[in-house]
């Protein structure tokens, strides 16, 4: 079942087309939009979110008409935005409750029901009465993961949730939003392979606001094969490889380095095939390699 549906759905910011014919079908559970900076990812997701006005196309969101029915859509929808900035005078718990009742969530003792339930979700219970300056950047994005859980959404949108945070935290940041795309359904906006290729099943990758593909993450690995090559070349000849090949990666072995790299035939003398990652598809995609 397509929860999101989108039809030609274009955007241009004055003269500047920023989105260009989207066609996009989303379904329930983990959904990764990938694309690298300004590829268009941030305006796609406003649209969805009823921030960012739109006219060219047709959006339906669990069958409601996003131009007509944007009332409903925000009660079934909840947002982390890219730059999300909680008040840090603020405990967690407070913030949570203010979030709240701004989202109509009047009744006291329900507000409070919800904001226990979702501390303990995302993991901050036990911080929930310490104020919000105190938090690390891990714990401030949980906080904003859980402001998006109030309400009972059906639908999460995360813009970049996993930007600056170091390893560990992005791990645990990760392995939440898996846990949630059990019970919700997640669009998580990326240019972080690794933040998708365990847990999304389905992915969409946009550059200068043109999706080039949708589908399985599976088949974004296979899309390459026979499109990633490995070679070795001198150490001096570095510069010269890596001015006039698509690399991927490169790891040097004393006075070699083996290249990988993206290409429709043998790049170099001795380059074999080898098997493809969903990096590699993603580049290949990306670079126009395929079409
Ligand atoms: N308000 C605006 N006015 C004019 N151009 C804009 C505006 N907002 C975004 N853009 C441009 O639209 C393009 C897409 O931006 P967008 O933020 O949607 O991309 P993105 O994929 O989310 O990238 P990033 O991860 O860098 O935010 C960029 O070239 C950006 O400069």
């Amino acid at each position: 079942m397509y929860n999101v549906k989108i039809k030609g759905l274009s955007k241009s910011y004055r003269n500047f087309q920023v989105l260009k014919d989207i066609q996009l079908q989303i379904e329930t559970g983990l959904f990764g939009l990938l694309g690298p900076n300004g590829a268009g990812k941030t305006t796609l997701i406003k649209i969805l979110s009823t921030i960012l006005p739109w006219k060219e196309g047709e959006v339906t969101i669990y069958d409601y008409d996003l131009l007509k029915e944007g009332d409903k859509v925000r009660e079934i929808l909840g947002y982390l935005p890219q730059n999300f900035h909680a008040p840090l005078q603020f405990t967690g718990k407070e913030f949570l409750h203010y979030v709240g009742s701004m989202k109509g969530i009047t009744d006291n003792q329900e507000r409070s029901k919800q904001v226990e339930r979702i501390l303990e979700e995302v993991n901050l219970l036990q911080h929930a009465n310490q104020k919000i300056k105190s938090f690390s950047g891990g714990m401030k994005r949980r906080l904003g993961i859980a402001q998006a859980l109030l309400g009972n959404p059906k639908l999460i949108i995360l813009d970049e949730p996993t930007a600056g945070l170091d390893p560990s935290e992005r791990i645990r940041f990760r392995n939440l939003i898996e846990k949630l795309s059990k019970d919700y359904s997640i669009i998580l906006s990326t240019h972080i392979i690794s933040d998708i290729e365990s847990s999304c099943e389905k992915v969409a990758v946009l550059n200068n606001g043109k999706v080039l593909y949708q589908g399985t993450t599976d088949s974004l690995a296979k899309i390459a094969v026979n499109y990633v090559w490995e070679f070795q070349a001198l150490y001096s000849e570095y510069d010269n490889v890596e001015r006039e090949h698509l690399i991927i990666s490169s790891r040097r072995e004393k006075d070699i380095v083996v290249f990988r790299a993206i290409a429709k035939e043998p790049p170099y003398k001795g380059a074999i095939a080898v098997q493809p990652t969903i990096e590699d598809g993603y580049m290949a995609v990306i670079n126009g390699m395929i079409q």
